[in-house]
């Protein structure tokens, strides 16, 4: 008995190093928020569950970069990790080749050419964090586009305020739920992820069409 209640503990395929989380469709329990300006937000919490071995593989097999930003004549540290994977890129795990087609699955032709590359980061601890800004080097500049974020470990806030200030609103973002800034929302809005005291160590998966950084 006792070696039967061990066994579904600590050998069940959840808690597997190499164990896939869940994917829900993405048919269901979608919820949209229109902003102001054109700009929207859908937000599918749960979207992957049992993401706990995901979230390790990609901690511990992501050549994780500190992040470096220019600003005028010198650069400044971003406090947190990423690592980039353009359209060819391969990308880090097979996990991440099917939540992007999904996504592309979800959103079809309608929204441009859908999808391509990956960007990650990883948010060590509360002191990580990410400054205003919107993802508009290149396309989203000008053009309406999609960007979406999976979230995995500990919630964080992301927060999205118009563009040149105004009320914010708070997204918390748990493991596993998906954020999709659509619409106008990169030229119209900013968004950030607040620095938040005690916050254990969160990563987020970021899918963009092409030409949008
Ligand atoms: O970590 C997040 O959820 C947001 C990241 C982000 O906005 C970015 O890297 O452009
Ligand atoms: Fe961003």
């Amino acid at each position: 008995m006792l070696a039967g209640f061990s066994e579904s503990l600590f050998d069940s395929p959840a808690t597997a190093p190499d164990a896939d989380p869940e994917i829900a469709p993405l048919t269901s329990g979608m919820q949209r928020r229109e902003l102001a300006h054109g700009a929207w937000v859908d937000l599918r919490p749960g979207w992957l569950t049992g993401a706990t071995p995901l979230f390790e593989r990609l901690a511990a097999g992501v050549p994780w970069r500190a992040e470096r930003v220019r600003m005028y004549e010198s650069t400044l540290a971003v406090p947190r990790l990423t690592a980039a994977y353009p359209a060819d890129a391969r990308l880090p795990d097979p996990v991440l080749d099917r939540l992007r087609e999904k996504l592309n699955a979800h959103y079809g032709p309608g929204h441009g050419e859908g999808f391509v590359s990956a960007g990650l980061c990883l948010y060590r601890d509360g002191r990580d964090s990410v400054a205003w800004h919107g993802d508009r080097i290149g396309r989203g500049a000008y053009r309406d586009t999609l960007v979406a974020i999976v979230s995995l470990g500990a919630p964080r806030v992301l927060a999205l305020r118009p563009r040149g200030g105004g009320t914010a609103l708070r997204f918390t973002l748990g493991s596993g739920d998906l954020l999709v800034m659509g619409g106008s929302c990169q030229r119209t809005w900013d968004h950030a992820v607040p620095k938040a005291r005690g916050a254990g160590p969160r990563m987020s998966i970021q899918f963009r069409p092409p030409g949008v950084l």
